[in-house]
């Protein structure tokens, strides 16, 4: 609503200068001009008001783009009314002319990627500028310098605004054609009509005004902003909502966007370096500096996610695979694992052993010293049992309960035996208190089955093959182990 009423007050404070200066005959198609141009800065400042906060931005950006338009309007009228003898509002006029191309450049170039970091914004930024700065240079060099004197000097500037202009109405459309949400299409459908036309009408006005402007020349600059106005408050167009770019398509044409900023900056240095050299030699490689910094920073802003994630998805793999408590597998990677070692030992003839081992008295154990000490018991125990594996291969898991099993992978009846062995004394060697054990301390009992070529097992008969011979192993006095009737075959 304030912006509303900025717009109305600054036409009316026209209209009241012109009555005031007696100009109001000769200011009158300037005056049309700029409520035309006012109207248009009002119906996309409505844009961007009504729009969700994502696309705000560009919305903003071109309202500031069509406000500059508006300054310049506002300026060429100031100097018909108050006359321009010292030529500052022409200069003005210049540099509004120049700076109209920075919320261009920046609207039609930037990726609006939400994860981009703000070093990325701040250079692109700096390279609009430095385009403004070249258009400035170059308009005032050639039309105000020693240069201005030579005749080919407009047609250069005639040329190189029209390269401007129509390399920003092709970039709009570009983005337009690689948007995939509705709304941004609906953005760059008007950014593009806007430039398009803006681009159409300046080489043709431009080149009548060589000749001198005829009355109605005036009215060919109200056309985009009339149009723009039209776009803004109507309707989009149905082909708008129909159309929809693959993904690669959209995000190639979003990837490629900022070089066009680049390549711009590059044109320009290597145009202007004509009348000044230094300074465009410096612009145009600054240009491909930044461009070499932008991509380092978003590489390194995408190497930094790419390693939280590998992170996120190593810790969820480990999760997933683990038991909580014990941090040693859990009964879905012992399934795995166990079903391929099975395989692996059938197809290279070689043994697999399983120790299924469980904790004596575990029951009593809670019972006299708690939950919270049992499950301190079973982390102990657990860390000794992986300590005992015997190869990389093998695998030492939790199967439930107060249950662990190991998978001894190229490992025979014989070798297993020796490992059970070792993993009792180990266990007893922690000393962990058992107030109800015989011994005084927690111990296991291990039932032991080994596949060989002759007993090709299955991993569900495997495991119930060793808890037998766990079971036998626990009548036959606990701390000790025994082998499966199946084992004795290798
Ligand atoms: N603290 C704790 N206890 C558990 C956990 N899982 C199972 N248990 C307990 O382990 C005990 C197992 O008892 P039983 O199956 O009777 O076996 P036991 O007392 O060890 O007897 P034997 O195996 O014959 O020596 C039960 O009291 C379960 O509550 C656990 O994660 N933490």
């Amino acid at each position: 609503m304030r912006v509303t009423w900025v717009l109305v007050l600054l036409l009316i404070a026209h209209l009241a200068l012109a009555k005031w200066s007696g100009h109001t005959e000769d200011v009158w198609p300037q005056l049309a001009m700029l409520a035309v141009q006012v109207t248009a800065v009002w119906s996309v400042f409505t844009r961007y008001r009504r729009s969700p906060s994502l696309i705000r931005l560009p919305w903003l950006l071109l309202a500031m783009a069509v406000s500059m338009q508006v300054l310049w309007a506002s300026t060429n009228t100031l100097a018909t009314i108050l006359g321009d003898k010292s030529g500052y509002l022409a200069a003005l006029a210049t540099v509004l002319s120049a700076l109209y191309v920075i919320p261009c450049m920046f609207m039609v170039t930037r990726s609006f990627a939400l994860n981009e970091p703000r070093t990325v914004a701040m250079l692109d930024l700096v390279l609009s500028c430095m385009v403004a700065v070249l258009v400035y240079q170059f308009f005032t060099k050639l039309l105000s310098g020693p240069l201005a004197s030579d005749p080919s000097s407009i047609y250069v500037v005639l040329y190189q605004a029209d390269a401007i202009d129509f390399s920003l109405a092709a970039m709009a459309i570009l983005r337009l054609f690689g948007a995939r949400s509705f709304r941004w299409r609906f953005f760059y459908y008007a950014a593009s009509a806007y430039l398009l036309v803006n681009a159409i009408v300046a080489a043709v006005y431009n080149r009548i005004e060589l000749h001198g402007l005829p009355w109605w020349a005036g009215s060919l600059i109200d056309i985009p902003h009339a149009l723009l106005v039209l776009v803004a408050i109507r309707q989009p167009p149905r082909w708008l909502r129909a159309y929809h770019p693959s993904l690669a398509v959209s995000q190639t044409i979003a990837s490629f966007a900022p070089i066009l900023l680049s390549m711009m900056v590059v044109m320009l240095g290597i145009s202007t370096s004509r009348i000044n050299f230094v300074p465009s030699l410096l612009v145009g490689s600054s240009a491909v500096l930044f461009y070499g910094l932008r991509v380092a920073f978003i590489q390194s802003r995408s190497m930094d996610r790419q390693r939280a994630v590998d992170l996120s998805a190593w810790r969820l793999e480990q999760q997933v695979g683990r038991d909580p408590l014990t941090g040693i597998a859990n009964r879905v990677t012992l399934d795995t694992r166990l079903k391929e070692a099975l395989e692996d030992g059938r197809r290279t003839g070689s043994y697999c052993s399983l120790l299924m081992i469980d904790i004596d008295f575990f029951k009593q154990y809670n019972d006299s010293l708690g939950h919270i000490a049992g499950d301190a018991c079973l982390v102990e125990v657990a860390g000794a049992l992986s300590r005992s594996r015997v190869r990389a291969g093998d695998l030492v898991a939790r199967y439930g309960g107060e249950e662990f099993v190991i998978v001894l992978v190229d490992t025979g009846a014989e070798a297993a035996q020796e490992v059970a062995r070792r993993l009792i004394d180990a266990i007893e060697r922690l000393q962990i208190a058992h107030p109800d054990c015989p011994l005084g301390y927690v111990t296991v009992s291990v039932g032991i089955a080994t596949q060989t070529q002759q007993t090709q097992l299955d991993p569900i008969i495997f495991l119930d093959e060793a808890d037998r011979a766990l079971y036998r192993a626990k009548s036959k006095g606990r701390n000790r182990y025994e082998l499966a009737a199946v084992s004795q075959y290798g």
